[in-house]
């Protein structure tokens, strides 16, 4: 059994919007839940960690990336399908820029994502992560924008 002994307990993910001027980083995913889809760098909370502390850990390992300004974006809760039994997830979406505007993204876990690059926001590429086509992006673009706006004065 799963989720230490609860069958369907919900989980708690931590996903991160990391920004680059009006592009926000994007990988296909690999891995079974949602596979081929569009999805930002993410990944489970572990014991202990606070939500910043999981989104730098998790977009570092999977990207290679350091990210700064890390906070807290809006959250969804989604029950995603797979293929033995249902996966009920609640994502910490977090936001974040880079520490330094010229790092490039790398693939560092290549049995779980094809590869990461920037999108437009305006300009999603699809098909989008379950929960990305469905979370209310009015949040999202509203937030993402003051921040471009924050990023860019500080740069
Ligand atoms: N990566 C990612 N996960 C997402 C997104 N939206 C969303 O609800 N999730 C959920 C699915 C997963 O249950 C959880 C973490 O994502 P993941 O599938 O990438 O997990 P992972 O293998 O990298 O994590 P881990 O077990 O190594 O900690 O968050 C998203 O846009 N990107
Ligand atoms: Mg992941």
């Amino acid at each position: 059994m799963e989720n230490g002994g609860v069958a369907f307990a919900p989980i708690v993910g931590v996903v991160v919007f990391v920004l680059k001027g009006n592009k926000v980083l994007l990988g296909r995913r690999r891995s079974a839940v949602g596979c081929n889809t569009f999805a930002l760098p993410g990944g489970h909370l572990e014991f202990g960690e606070s939500f910043e502390e999981c989104a730098a850990r998790e977009t570092k390992e999977e990207t290679g990336l350091d990210i700064d300004k890390i906070d807290y974006l809006t959250v969804t809760n989604n029950v995603l399908s797979r293929e033995v039994k249902p996966l009920h997830v609640v994502a910490i979406c977090m936001r974040a820029v880079l520490v330094d505007q010229n790092q490039m993204p790398q693939n560092l876990e290549p049995d779980k994502c094809d590869g990461w690059d920037w999108y437009d926001w305006n300009d999603l590429p699809k098909p989008l992560f379950g929960p990305l086509e469905t979370m209310s992006m009015i949040v999202v673009s509203d937030a993402i924008m003051r921040r471009q706006g924050e990023s860019q004065g500080s740069v």
